[in-house]
């Protein structure tokens, strides 16, 4: 079967394939209107009405059926598409196309202005010099070859260029500037109706017989034009099979046939393809050259415009001028003046000083304004998509400091207060919780409750960074204190940063006062609300609290208060789905610790308005699993029971004392008593620290004072038996000693008691 490519007959429609069909529709649609134009009436006239040829909207190589393929592709005439989307003229009259100065008239209405200003000579095309120069040179030289390839980002010109190339290659003038547009071949070209010239359907070719044919087809010699040209855009739609087929008979081509493929995407193509071709890589176009070429529509469209507003639709516009096109397009429906609010507002982006508002309290951990003014945004104008890439793509700016000249007040502000290397390293750590975040959102359907998370993220791992450089002197008096701290080993201290719950009720750490209660109670309310199993959830929300964080790159501890030990024990069993819910959250592996937070009823604690008990629950670390990560957990009966088969950390028998206190001091001189404790412990360090812990300190509190004592009281105490099973996990440190003095914001301090993971007491 040959295709025979020179036969032409009727224009036929164009049956556009699946997957052009969108950009078929968009690119080659017909206007049913005349031309007008002074240029015009001075040219001669083909011979078939320009019109005609235009709304032909040229002739389709391939049919669906196999059959009548060749047939079919016999009635073709030339380019598929309509050039440039000309309108159809009923009078038999034609014109040419091209002219530097060729206008619509008022009756004309182009579908859009990327279609109206589509360029239509090489002097068009904008932001491609290199390209343009060498191919111009490949036609002067007569250098051409038979195999040529344009790829780069999508709206930057490869296919108008090609176009351009493929009339260039068959315009007779001979002037040096091609194509002329005046010429006969120009004419015939972009009339549509050059049957030298194609554009190929990548869907339709795609098979090796079709191909061939193909190929074969393109030896015959053109009708009228030096060269037969074959453009097919989309090209990394072929198979392999099929580029193998061309490229078998690429080298068997006569001279006056071209190819010209496009792609956007050269890396889906075989290697072999793309060695062969003599490849043109269309860049991104720079911001100037769309504002010059998007301001040059707008006087021609007399448009009202402020040229900043122009400068930010070219800085949004990823490279690509048909974006830019359409969104001036769009702006240009709304018959105002083009304002840097109104694209702002049309595009659903948000102001870059209102981003750095945001990145700023963000950064600065000032939880509460941070999530109303992301929810402003959200709820006004932007999906929090949309914000996670504007505010990542607002910190790449900052960390190239993009032209400092074109920086505006705000961000030089900006620029100023987070200026330092440690600033840099924040910044880089928000780029990659930005990055994570956008993955979650796709997947998320309460994204802008993710975003408000990833957010508060950005000053949590800040704490983390620069943790080193802190010199908080309330921290340094935790440290003296022997508060936490001092259980805490030096390596546990150096890998967890903590965001340390001081009694004045503020973070210190860098020197910066945080709103620490908030933070973790904002984390605490969006871990929970993740929970789908609503008693579980409202459980923790009502006696839960996340009373302390530490984060580091991998891990996070949480530390969780309750104030019942029913709850603890209810907590203790569902710890796992606890830390799943914060590892969602957080975005890393999670360990929680138990606490509980008794108010001491009795006269002797009545000093300590509250005690508590820091209880280790043996929390593994779990593994991120992507999938399950992003989302809600507890969902169902199942995945609650699942999570929730650990077995309790403690028992349903324990009751603790009434006199918290003394019961403590009475649980460690019974440990001290039984030797069998101490060997209990997992780690040689961790049984010096059951020893130091264990050694009974309040006079008096003998180990057979205590063991009578216990006896008398075994039945409001711990017993035994749970003692012994627990005392390779449990660890107690005495809140406050008896005989020191409390200092008044300490006693009001709920963090009294911490705990170590034994693992990680050393
Ligand atoms: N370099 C450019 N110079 C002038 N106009 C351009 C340029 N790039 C894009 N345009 C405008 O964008 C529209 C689309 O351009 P074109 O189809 O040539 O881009 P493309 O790179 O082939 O994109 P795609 O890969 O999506 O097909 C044109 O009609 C034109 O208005
Ligand atoms: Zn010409």
């Amino acid at each position: 079967m040959e295709l025979d490519v020179d036969s032409t007959s009727e224009p036929m429609e164009t049956r556009d394939p699946p997957a052009s069909r969108e950009k078929s529709r968009h690119k080659y649609h017909v206007q049913p209107s005349s031309l007008g134009g002074d240029i015009l009436s001075r040219v001669g006239s083909p011979s078939l009405s320009m019109s005609e040829a235009f709304s032909s909207r040229s002739a389709s190589l391939y049919q669906d059926e196999d059959a009548n393929f060749a047939v079919q592709s016999e009635r073709g005439c030339g380019i598929t598409c309509c050039w440039s989307r000309t309108p159809r003229l009923r009078g038999g009259e034609s014109y040419p196309l091209l002219s530097r100065r060729w206008k619509y008239t008022s009756n004309e209405t182009p579908r859009s202005l990327s279609q109206k200003f589509r360029p239509r000579s090489f002097n068009d095309m904008v932001g491609q010099n290199v390209v343009v120069r060498s191919l111009l040179g490949a036609i002067s030289r007569g250098r051409v070859t038979s195999f040529y390839l344009f790829h780069g980002p999508r709206g930057t010109g490869k296919t108008s260029a090609s176009r351009i190339f493929a009339a260039a290659l068959n315009c007779i003038s001979l002037e040096e500037h091609k194509p002329c547009g005046l010429c006969r071949e120009c004419l015939v070209f972009f009339s549509g109706r050059s049957r030298d010239v194609k554009e190929v359907d990548p869907t339709r070719v795609n098979r090796v017989d079709r191909m061939r044919s193909l190929m074969k087809s393109a030896e015959t010699p053109p009708v009228s034009s030096r060269f037969k040209v074959l453009i097919v855009d989309e090209c990394h739609l072929l198979d392999e099979e099929t580029w193998s087929t061309f490229l078998n008979s690429l080298e068997n081509l006569s001279q006056h046939v071209v190819f010209l493929m496009i792609t956007p995407d050269v890396d889906k193509l075989p290697r072999s393809a793309v060695a062969r071709a003599q490849r043109y890589h269309f860049q991104m176009l720079k911001d100037s050259d769309i504002a010059v070429r998007l301001r040059d529509i707008c006087v021609q469209e007399r448009l009202d415009f402020e040229q900043v507003a122009l400068d930010l639709i070219a800085a949004k516009s990823n490279g690509s001028l048909r974006d830019a096109e359409m969104m001036l397009d769009q702006l240009s429906l709304l018959g105002k003046r083009i304002t840097v609010s109104l694209v702002y507002e049309l595009i659903g982006v948000v102001s870059d000083d209102e981003m750095l508002d945001l990145l700023d309290l963000a950064l600065s951990s000032d939880t509460s304004n941070t999530v109303i003014k992301a929810r402003e945004l959200m709820r006004s104008r932007i999906d929090p998509t949309q914000l996670v890439s504007q505010l990542a793509n607002l910190i790449m700016d900052i960390l190239a400091s993009k032209s400092e000249e074109d920086n505006s007040e705000a961000r030089k502000r900006f620029s100023m207060r987070h200026a330092s290397e440690a600033d840099m390293q924040r910044l880089r750590n928000a780029l990659k919780i930005l990055s994570e975040t956008e993955k979650q959102l796709r997947m998320s359907k309460s994204q802008s409750t993710w975003l408000t998370v990833a957010l508060l993220q950005l000053s949590s791992l800040e704490n983390s960074l620069g943790a080193n450089d802190s010199k908080s002197s309330c921290r340094s008096a935790h440290e003296k204190d022997g508060d936490f701290s001092s259980t805490s080993s030096a390596a546990e201290r150096e890998s967890h940063k903590h965001i340390v719950p001081c009694s004045c009720g503020k973070l210190h750490q860098l020197g910066i006062e945080r709103d620490w209660e908030a933070t973790l109670e904002s984390i605490w309310d969006k871990a929970t609300q993740l929970c789908r199993s609503n008693s579980l959830k409202s459980f923790l929300r009502k006696q839960g609290k996340l009373s302390a964080l530490s984060v580091n790159q991998d891990l996070a501890i949480a530390e969780l208060q309750f104030h019942h030990r029913d709850s603890v024990s209810k907590a203790e069993r569902s710890w796992k789905l606890i830390a799943s819910l914060l590892q969602s959250i957080l975005g890393c592996n999670v360990e929680i610790r138990i606490n509980l937070v008794l108010y001491a009823p009795t006269s002797r604690c009545a000093r300590l308005r509250k005690l508590s008990f820091g209880l280790f629950n043996c929390s593994r670390r779990i593994q991120q699993k992507k999938a399950k990560s992003s989302l809600p957990y507890g969902s169902s009966d199942s995945d609650y029971s699942d999570l929730t088969s650990e077995k309790p950390m403690i028992k349903d028998k324990v009751v603790l004392p009434e006199s918290c206190h003394h019961r403590l001091e009475m649980v460690r001189a019974l440990r001290s008593a039984e030797g069998n404790v101490l060997s209990m412990g997992t780690t040689s360090s961790h049984r010096s620290l059951l020893q130091d812990n264990a050694a009974p300190k309040t006079p008096g509190c003998g180990t057979e004072s205590v063991k009578k004592e216990w006896e008398s009281n075994h039945d409001c105490g711990f017993s035994q038996d749970w003692l012994r099973d627990q005392s390779a996990t449990l660890c107690w440190r005495t809140p406050v000693s008896p005989r020191r003095k409390v200092p008044h914001e300490r006693q009001r301090s709920p963090l009294v008691g911490w705990v170590l993971p034994c693992g990680t007491a050393k």
